[in-house]
C-alpha cells in the first residue's frame, strides 16, 4: 500500500499492490500495521457494501455527527465511481476543502476518509459495488447529510444526476442550518 496526501489534509487516496499471476490477482486491502505505520489511528468495527444499479445515481453526501463522527476506508469493487469527502469539521484548517478521485477495480486505489468530513460518490457505470471499513459503529440517530448540489460546497459531479434517494433529495440547505 502506498498512501499519498490528499491536498493539505489528513486524507489519503490508497494505492494498492495487486499480485498478478496466470490466474488472475490478489491484492492486499487492509492491514492495521501498515496504517500504524501511516500514523492513521483507524480500527474498523464494522464493514458495508452497497449496490448501485444506475449510472448517473449519487449517494450523499453523509456523515454521523457527533459524538460519532465516522471515518471509514472505501474501496470500488465493481465498476467505476467518482468519489467525493468534503471538510465538513469546524475548526480544521482544510475546512470546505472538497477532494474527488475516481474509484475501481481497475485503478486498484481506495480511500481513507478521516472523521468528520462528508462522503458520497456518483456512479459512473451501471452495477456498482462499494466496499466500506467503518471505524465506529452506525448510529441511526446521528446519521446526517447534505445535498450533493447545495451551493455551499459547489461540488461538480461529472455526469448528470439519475437516481437520489428520497432521502438525499430531502436534505435542508447547510444555509438554512447554520451548519457552515
Ligand atoms: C450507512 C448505514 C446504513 N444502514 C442502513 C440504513 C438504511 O436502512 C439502509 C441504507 O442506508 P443509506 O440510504 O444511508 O445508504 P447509503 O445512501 O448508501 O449511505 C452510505 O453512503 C454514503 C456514501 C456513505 O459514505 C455512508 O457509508 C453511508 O451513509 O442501510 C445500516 O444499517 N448501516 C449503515 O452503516
Amino acid at each position: 500500500m502506498r498512501f499519498v496526501q490528499l491536498g493539505r489534509s489528513d486524507a489519503r487516496l490508497i494505492e494498492l499492490t495487486v499480485r498478478a499471476d496466470e490466474r488472475g490477482s490478489f491484492t492486499r486491502t487492509w492491514c492495521a500495521k501498515t496504517f500504524a505505520d501511516e500514523g492513521i489511528d483507524f480500527q474498523p468495527v464494522q464493514g458495508n457494501s452497497s449496490v448501485t444499479r444506475i449510472s448517473g445515481s449519487v449517494r450523499g453526501m453523509h456523515f454521523q455527527r457527533a459524538p460519532k463522527p465516522d471515518a471509514k476506508i472505501v474501496r470500488c469493487s465493481a465498476g467505476l465511481i467518482h468519489d467525493v469527502i468534503v471538510d465538513i469539521r469546524p475548526n480544521s484548517p482544510t475546512r470546505g476543502e472538497i477532494y474527488a478521485c475516481e474509484l475501481g477495480p481497475t485503478t486498484a486505489r481506495m480511500l481513507y476518509i478521516p472523521a468528520g468530513f462528508a462522503h458520497g460518490f456518483q456512479a459512473l457505470t451501471d452495477d456498482v459495488t462499494v466496499e466500506y471499513l467503518m471505524g465506529i459503529e452506525y448510529v441511526e440517530d446521528l446519521s446526517d447529510g447534505f445535498r450533493h448540489d447545495d451551493p455551499m460546497i459547489g461540488i461538480k459531479w461529472p455526469q448528470p444526476v439519475t437516481v437520489l434517494s428520497a432521502k438525499d433529495a430531502a436534505w435542508p440547505l447547510l444555509a438554512e442550518r447554520g451548519l457552515w
